[in-house]
């Protein structure tokens, strides 16, 4: 039994599966979803809980904001022995055909944050495992709403200083959103021999020329959030009977 020093939970409590996202508050609602649900660790920004969704045993664990501390947490769950990591996250739209509400599940991600180049080298591709991208595909297919799969933009920067963050190249070039941890994910999945899949529910605009102000905290944004929690234990159930 080994205790993962971050993360503050023992190895003989991993699962194969682990949700991952970046709120403390969203990770106690994901785990009100599953069956004898218990909150293993609450460490820095870290809370971590196990339960069951449809006897599939499964851990559910928040990263924070910003790749450099979530990779501490894809890590360690990939130390302690999960095998497969779902991020359900928030993100902003690069495009009115997909408006807040609407949820975006993540084939690739661009690398445009600082952690991922003290791990690998230029060009390497941060890509979702085809496996479990297409689960939360099926998955989020069946909830109301917009739907769409395609590439998100990784950003370190939330709020913009004076260089400007190339929003309308990745737009043109066909990205569909932007938040903050999906490349360290799949980066650290593929290091490690992990698959890793993620799903975001749109919270508003990204791009520029769309630009609002920011509030996630609306209805549509929290129905979305729902949708994409019920997608993403779907998925999980499908990736399971896959075995
Ligand atoms: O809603 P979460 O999972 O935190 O994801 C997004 O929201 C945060 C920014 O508000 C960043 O972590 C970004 O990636
Ligand atoms: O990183 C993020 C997350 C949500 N919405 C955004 O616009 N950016």
């Amino acid at each position: 039994m080994t205790l993962m020093p971050i993360l503050q939970i023992h190895s003989e409590d991993a699962a194969d599966f682990a949700i991952v996202c970046g709120d403390p508050k969203r990770a106690e609602l994901i785990s009100k979803k599953l069956d004898n649900a218990r909150e293993l660790a609450f460490s820095r920004e870290y809370r971590t809980f196990t339960g069951e969704i449809d006897g599939v045993p499964i851990l559910v664990t928040s990263h924070g904001v910003g790749s450099a501390g979530a990779a501490v947490c894809f890590e360690e769950l990939i130390r302690a022995g999960v095998k497969t990591l779902i991020r359900v996250g928030t993100a902003g739209s690069y495009s009115a055909d997909h408006p807040a509400g609407s949820l975006i599940v993540s084939t690739a991600a661009v690398r445009a944050e600082g952690l991922t180049r003290q791990l690998v080298p230029d060009g390497f591709p941060a890509v979702g495992d085809s496996d479990v991208v297409s689960a939360l595909y099926a998955a989020a297919q069946e909830s109301e709403g917009i739907v769409k799969k395609g590439i998100t933009v990784s950003l370190d920067a939330f709020f913009t200083g004076v260089e400007e963050i190339p929003h309308r190249k990745y737009k043109q070039a066909g990205a569909l959103a932007v938040e903050m941890e999906i490349a360290a994910l799949y980066v650290v999945a593929t290091l490690r021999g992990a698959r890793a899949g993620a799903i975001v529910a749109l919270d508003g605009y990204a791009d520029s020329d769309l630009a609002e102000v920011y509030d996630p905290h609306t209805n549509v944004v929290a129905d979305a959030v729902e949708r994409e929690i019920a997608a993403a234990l779907r998925a999980v159930v499908m990736l399971a009977g896959q075995k």
